[in-house]
């Protein structure tokens, strides 16, 4: 249940949509790969299914190259990559055959549990109940490495709920490598054991997601308390009514320190550090 990739580069044209992407992914696990629009994401997940080639570096998935393993791999992406013309029967019926580890009968109960009509031609499908389809598959499979690229487009918050809670009692079934990727990153981020961040066709942090809460959190109070508490620049700074708030992260920031110093200190939404650690790697550029 691992994912290698070292020095992945892929280009379309003169874009360079991944730039030397190394990291591994160790399942089983359930871990978050998240970036800005554009960062890289979808193209790196379509990698380790073997839908896309790199130009330069290389992928192991399971100890093999994508392609030659692919079975071992479900992706689920948010166009659906199912056959238009097929009812939610046939396309559940030729997942079953493509799928070694395929469970028919969590098929039929995550079926009912999303209430899908079996005989509905997935062309027929609303967005919600297609996104539903994809994730049925995804869970059925039973794949050892299972990607959701955007899996739920057009649910509603109760079935992203209801995912959210499938993915984890899925996981204690059958522990797999469960890749998300999503934008709804602080509805997601209770569910990440590790917590991957793509910008600009790299990798700018791979983290466990316990480290990364310890080690980012963001200190208010007088200006110069704020300023004086760590000589380090922090990732961000806001005014506001005479206060100041400092965003931080990494290790060198100490928060109970800065509890000593009687400034106050929270928790910092990881979307909202994605956002600010995406800025401060691009000078700033939103
Ligand atoms: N088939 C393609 N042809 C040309 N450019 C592409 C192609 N696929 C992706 N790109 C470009 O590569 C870059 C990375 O795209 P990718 O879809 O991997 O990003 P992403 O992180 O998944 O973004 P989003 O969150 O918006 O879905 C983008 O600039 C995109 O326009």
């Amino acid at each position: 249940m691992n994912v290698q990739f070292d020095h992945v580069t892929k280009t379309f044209g003169a874009h360079m949509a991944l730039n030397r992407l190394s990291f591994t992914m160790k399942g089983p696990k359930i871990v978050g790969m998240l970036g800005r629009n554009g960062a890289g994401k979808t193209t790196a997940l379509n990698m380790i299914a073997g839908c896309i080639f790199p130009n330069d570096g290389s992928i192991d998935v399971n100890g093999y190259p994508p392609a030659t393993k692919q079975s071992s791999v479900c992706l689920i992406n948010e166009s659906g990559n199912f056959n238009k013309e097929f009812t939610v029967k046939d396309t559940v019926k030729s997942a079953s055959l493509f799928y070694p580890n395929w469970d028919q009968k969590r098929a039929d109960e995550l079926i009912s549990l999303f209430q899908l009509k079996r005989s509905k031609k997935v062309k027929s499908l609303s967005k919600g109940m297609e996104s539903a389809l994809g994730i049925i598959v995804g869970l059925a499979s039973y794949s050892p490495v299972t990607i959701f690229d955007e899996p739920y487009i057009g649910l509603d918050a109760a079935f992203r709920s209801r995912f959210y809670d499938l993915l984890i009692e899925e996981f204690e079934r059958e522990p797999r490598l469960f890749i998300l990727s999503t934008h709804l990153i602080d509805e997601a981020a209770k569910l990440f054991e590790e917590i991957f961040i793509i910008h600009d066709g790299s990798l700018i942090l791979h983290k466990d997601a316990e480290t990364l809460r310890e080690e980012s959190f963001s200190v208010t109070g007088a200006k110069k308390d704020v300023m004086e508490l760590n000589g380090k620049s922090p990732l961000h700074r806001k005014e506001f009514a005479g206060r100041t708030t400092a965003y931080v992260f990494g290790p060198e920031w100490n928060r109970h320190e800065a509890e000593l110093h009687l400034l106050e200190t929270s928790a910092i939404p990881i979307q909202e550090l994605m956002v600010h650690l995406t800025n401060s790697h691009t000078g700033g550029r939103k």
